[in-house]
């Protein structure tokens, strides 16, 4: 079976979390929180910076012609795409490099980011481009959805549109052809590491909404005095 098809019915209980995610449905419906948004493009400033970085680490670890093409292109478009994006929409909503700069970064912001860097080191050029996936894929269909309807809201509609994008859907398409190659021509083993660094990738995905939610920050520990240890089940 094709890579492509068999991780996407493998992910779809976290993909469809994501739809249905409260970010994503006021993010449409106009009703998400201003605070929380902003928290999402200061966290997810971290990751993109880094999502660069590791396309063109990636480009550099592989021996595959079309792969390092691909990542180099990938690198290259994210600088003069999304990232220019937020630079408006940081502009907008008066977020200053130094609100940035001084802003933790969020555990799973964190985790995010470690966890495709990681298949650098643990894996190969073939998990990290599998670990990166679904970030384009994720929001393409997040932004083909959204777009059906449209948010009110016309930042948030900026948001949207940018995933809807056509030139989105054809590098997406190649990706998924140069990735359905490579999966054919490797061992089950470096098959089964893709497919689940792919499916860490999806859940961390999923996670991120709820990151930005909830304004998730690391435990204190006994910063604050005696922490409280409670059991969840
Ligand atoms: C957590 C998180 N995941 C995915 C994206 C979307 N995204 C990031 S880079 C890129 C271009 C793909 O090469 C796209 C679509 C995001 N912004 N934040």
């Amino acid at each position: 079976m094709l890579f492509t098809k068999l991780v996407r019915q493998k992910v779809t209980p976290y993909w469809e979390g994501s739809f249905q995610h409260p970010f994503i449905q006021e993010l449409e419906s106009d009703n998400l929180v201003p605070e929380i948004f902003r928290y999402y493009l200061i966290q997810d400033q971290y990751y993109l910076s880094h999502f660069s970085r590791l396309h063109f680490l990636i480009a550099q670890q592989t021996t595959d012609k079309a792969v390092a093409d691909l990542m180099v292109a990938e690198a290259k478009g994210l600088a003069s795409g999304e990232l220019a994006v937020r630079r408006d929409f940081f502009k907008q909503l008066a977020i200053t490099d130094k609100e940035v700069a001084q802003t933790p970064v969020a555990p799973t912001a964190y985790h995010y980011v470690s966890h495709m860097y990681r298949q650098l080191i643990d894996g190969t050029s073939n998990t990290a481009f599998a670990a990166a996936l679904p970030c384009s894929w994720l929001y393409h269909e997040i932004g083909v959805r959204l777009n059906q309807h449209g948010s009110p809201d016309p930042l948030y509609q900026q948001w949207i549109a940018t995933y809807a994008d056509k030139t989105a859907a054809a590098q997406l398409q190649q990706a998924c052809r140069v990735i359905n190659r490579l999966y054919q021509k490797s061992s089950v083993a470096e098959q089964q590491a893709m497919v689940q660094a792919l499916c860490i990738s999806s859940q961390l995905e999923y996670a991120f909404w709820q990151m930005a939610y909830t304004f998730e920050r690391w435990p204190k520990g006994a910063a604050n005095g005696s922490p409280k240890h409670v059991r969840q089940r």
